[in-house]
C-alpha cells in the first residue's frame, strides 16, 4: 500500500522516530538536506560536473533548516552558494538555528527582506522557505523566490506557498513557487497529488530517509489491481460473474447507457442487459450484439425484474432522463434484493432538488460516481466549502470534501477529476491521481464517464466490494487512456482494456510499480 500522508501524520512519524532514541531532529534534517542535494545531482548529472552557483531561499522554520544543509553540502561541492533568509535568526526553530549556525561557519546570510533575488542568475535555486508548516499566502519579499530565472528550481519537500494536505495554492494560484523538482521525504504528501499540486511541483521524488515503516495513513494511493482478482475462473459459469442491469434513457439518448453496458461487458461481468423504455427499444437492439436487452417500461416493470436474482448490479444515470431516474432509483434502492449499484450523471441530477430523499435510500452496495457539477448539486455546502478561496493553511481539502460526503450519503463516492478522490462513509479513502507518469488529459472527452460508471457496474456485478470496485475502475479507466494516447474517445476504452487486463502486474511486481508509476523514488544515501 502506498500511503500519501498529510503534514500531522508527518510530524507524528518523525516525532516517533525520535523519541525511540534511534534518530535525531537534527539527523533526519540532514538526511532531508543530503536527500535534495542526491536528488539534483540525479536529475541534472550535468551539475555534478564542475561547480556551479545555487541561491537558497530558505524559510522561518525547519523548512528553511534543510536549506541551510543544502547550502553546506553544495559549497562542499565547490560551489558558489548565496544563502537568502526570509526571517529572523533568532527565532529559528532549534535545529534550523544550529544548521543556520553551521552554514555561518562557511558563508554569509543575506537577508531576504533587504537584499533582492531579483533577476539573479544562478543555476539552481534551492526553494526553502516553506514546507509542511505553511499558514498563509506567500506575501511581500517571500514571493521573490516566485520570480526566480534559474533554469532549475528544486523545492524541498513542496513548492513554497503549496499547502501539503490540499495541494491547493493559498491566496492566487500564482503565489507558489513553479519548481521543476520537488524532493520529499519518507512519503509523498496529499499535496503533491490534489489539485494544484502536480502543476506546481514538476518531477516528484521521495527520498528515504530512513524513517521506520508504519501502520498506513488514513489516505492512499489507489494501486495497480492484481491480475488475479480480475481473471474468471476456469469452471465458472456466466452468471458466475454477475449479471449487470444498465438502464438507458429513451430514443435518441441511449449512447451514454451503451457505453456504460459495453465497459461493464469489457470489465467481466458475465451477463449485462440494457433495460430499455418502449421508445428506445429499435434503437437499441440495432446497436447491441453480446448485450442483452430488456424492456423496463415504468417502476412496476423494474421491480418485477429484480426479482431475478440472477441481477447482482445495476447502474442508473448516464443518458437516463432525470425524470426516469427519479421514479426508478427509489425502486432499485428500495428493492429487497438489494443489489448494488452505481448512481452517475442523472440519477445524481434528478436529487438536485432533494439530496436528503436520496441519502435516506442509499446503502453501503451503492457507489456515487459525480463529477464536480453533480458533485454540488448533491452536496451543495460542501462544495461551496471547496471551492471558497484557500487563504488559511491546511486548507479544505478534495479528500475532506469526498470524505464528508461519503459520511452523509452512506455509500462510496467517487469525486471524478485529475485527482479522483474515493471514500468511504467510514473514513476510508483513497486518491487516483491522473499525473506525472500517469498522466491522462485525453480522458477529457464525451462519455468517458460513462465508460467509468459501467466499469465499476461491472465489477460491482463481479461481486466486488464498493470501494474495490471504485478503485480499481478508476485505476483501469486511467490506464485504458493512456494506453490508448492521442485520439481517444469514450469507445476506445472499453476496446482496448482486454491489453490493459493482459498487462495487469502480477502481486509480486504491484509493490514495486506502484511507487515508480506515480511517482519517481529516489534513496538517497542516508
Ligand atoms: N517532519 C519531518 O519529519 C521532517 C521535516 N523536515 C522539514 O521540516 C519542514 C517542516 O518544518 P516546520 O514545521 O517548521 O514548517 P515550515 O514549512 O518550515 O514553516 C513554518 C514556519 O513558517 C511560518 N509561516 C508559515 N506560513 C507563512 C507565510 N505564508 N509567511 C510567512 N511565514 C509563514 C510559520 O510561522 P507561524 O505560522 O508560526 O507564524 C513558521 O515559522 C518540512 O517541510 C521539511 O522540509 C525535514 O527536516 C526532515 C524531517
Ligand atoms: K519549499
Amino acid at each position: 500500500m502506498l500511503e500519501i500522508l498529510t503534514a500531522t501524520e508527518m510530524r507524528a512519524r518523525e516525532q516517533v522516530a525520535i523519541e525511540s532514541g534511534g534518530v535525531t531532529g537534527l539527523d533526519l534534517m540532514e538526511r532531508a538536506g543530503r536527500a535534495v542535494v542526491d536528488a539534483v545531482f540525479a536529475e541534472w548529472p550535468e551539475l555534478a560536473q564542475t561547480p556551479q552557483t545555487a541561491a537558497v531561499l530558505c524559510g522561518p522554520g525547519n523548512n528553511g533548516g534543510d536549506g541551510f544543509v543544502i547550502a553546506r553540502l553544495l559549497k562542499a561541492w565547490g560551489w558558489e552558494v548565496g544563502v537568502y533568509l526570509y526571517g529572523d535568526p533568532e527565532r529559528l526553530p532549534p535545529d534550523a538555528r544550529i544548521n543556520h549556525d553551521r552554514w555561518c561557519a562557511m558563508g554569509s546570510v543575506h537577508d531576504l527582506a533587504q537584499a533582492s533575488v531579483e533577476g539573479l542568475k544562478v543555476a539552481l535555486m534551492v526553494d526553502a522557505l516553506f514546507g509542511t508548516g505553511l499558514r498563509r499566502p506567500l506575501e511581500g519579499v517571500a514571493q521573490q523566490g516566485l520570480n526566480q530565472v534559474a533554469a532549475r528550481v528544486v523545492a524541498v519537500d513542496l513548492p513554497s506557498g503549496l499547502c501539503s494536505d490540499s495541494g491547493r495554492v493559498l491566496g492566487t494560484v500564482s503565489n507558489a513557487v513553479r519548481a521543476a523538482l520537488t524532493v520529499t521525504f519518507h512519503a509523498p504528501k496529499l499535496g503533491h497529488v490534489l489539485a494544484d499540486g502536480p502543476a506546481v511541483c514538476g518531477r516528484v521524488m521521495v527520498a528515504d530517509i530512513a524513517l521506520a515503516a508504519q501502520a498506513g495513513g488514513a489516505v492512499r494511493l489507489v494501486a495497480p489491481p492484481d491480475a488475479q482478482s480480475l481473471t474468471k475462473a476456469e469452471t465458472a459459469h456466466k452468471f458466475g460473474h454477475g449479471h449487470a442491469l444498465i438502464l438507458t434513457g429513451g430514443a435518441g439518448t441511449t449512447g451514454a447507457a451503451r457505453l456504460a453496458a459495453r465497459a461493464a461487458l469489457r470489465i467481466g461481468a458475465g451477463v449485462v442487459t440494457l433495460g430499455v423504455p418502449p421508445s428506445a427499444q429499435m434503437e437499441v437492439a440495432a446497436q447491441i450484439t453480446a448485450l442483452m436487452l430488456r424492456r423496463i417500461e415504468d417502476g412496476k416493470t423494474l421491480y418485477a425484474a429484480l426479482t431475478d436474482k440472477r441481477i447482482t448490479a445495476l447502474c442508473l444515470g448516464p443518458g437516463m432522463g432525470t425524470a426516469r431516474a427519479r421514479d426508478l432509483v427509489p425502486v432499485v434502492l428500495r428493492h429487497e434484493s438489494a443489489p448494488r449499484v452505481v448512481l452517475d450523471a442523472d440519477a445524481l441530477t434528478a436529487f438536485a432538488d432533494a439530496p436528503e430523499t436520496l441519502f435516506g435510500l442509499l446503502h453501503e452496495g451503492c457507489v456515487l460516481t459525480p463529477h464536480g457539477g453533480e458533485f454540488a448539486r448533491l452536496f451543495p455546502d460542501i462544495a461551496a466549502r471547496l471551492a471558497a478561496p484557500a487563504t488559511q493553511g491546511p486548507a479544505y481539502s478534495k479528500v475532506e470534501a469526498t470524505r464528508e460526503a461519503a459520511k452523509r450519503a452512506g455509500c462510496v463516492v467517487l469525486l471524478k477529476g485529475a485527482d479522483t478522490v474515493i471514500a468511504a462513509p467510514d473514513g476510508a479513502c483513497a486518491i487516483h491521481a491522473a499525473a506525472y507518469g500517469r498522466a491522462a488529459p485525453w480522458l477529457a472527452t464525451a462519455g468517458a464517464g460513462d465508460v467509468l460508471a459501467g466499469f465499476v457496474a461491472g465489477l460491482l456485478a463481479r461481486g466486488f466490494p464498493p470501494m474495490q470496485a471504485a478503485e480499481t475502475a478508476a485505476w483501469l479507466h486511467g490506464e485504458c487512456a493512456r494506453c490508448f494516447g492521442p485520439g481517444l474517445i469514450a469507445e476506445d476504452l472499453p476496446e482496448v482494456l482486454p491489453k490493459v487486463l493482459r498487462a495487469l502486474p502480477d502481486q509480486a511486481a504491484r509493490a514495486s510499480s506502484r511507487m515508480s508509476a506515480l511517482l519517481a523514488n529516489s534513496n538517497p544515501s542516508t
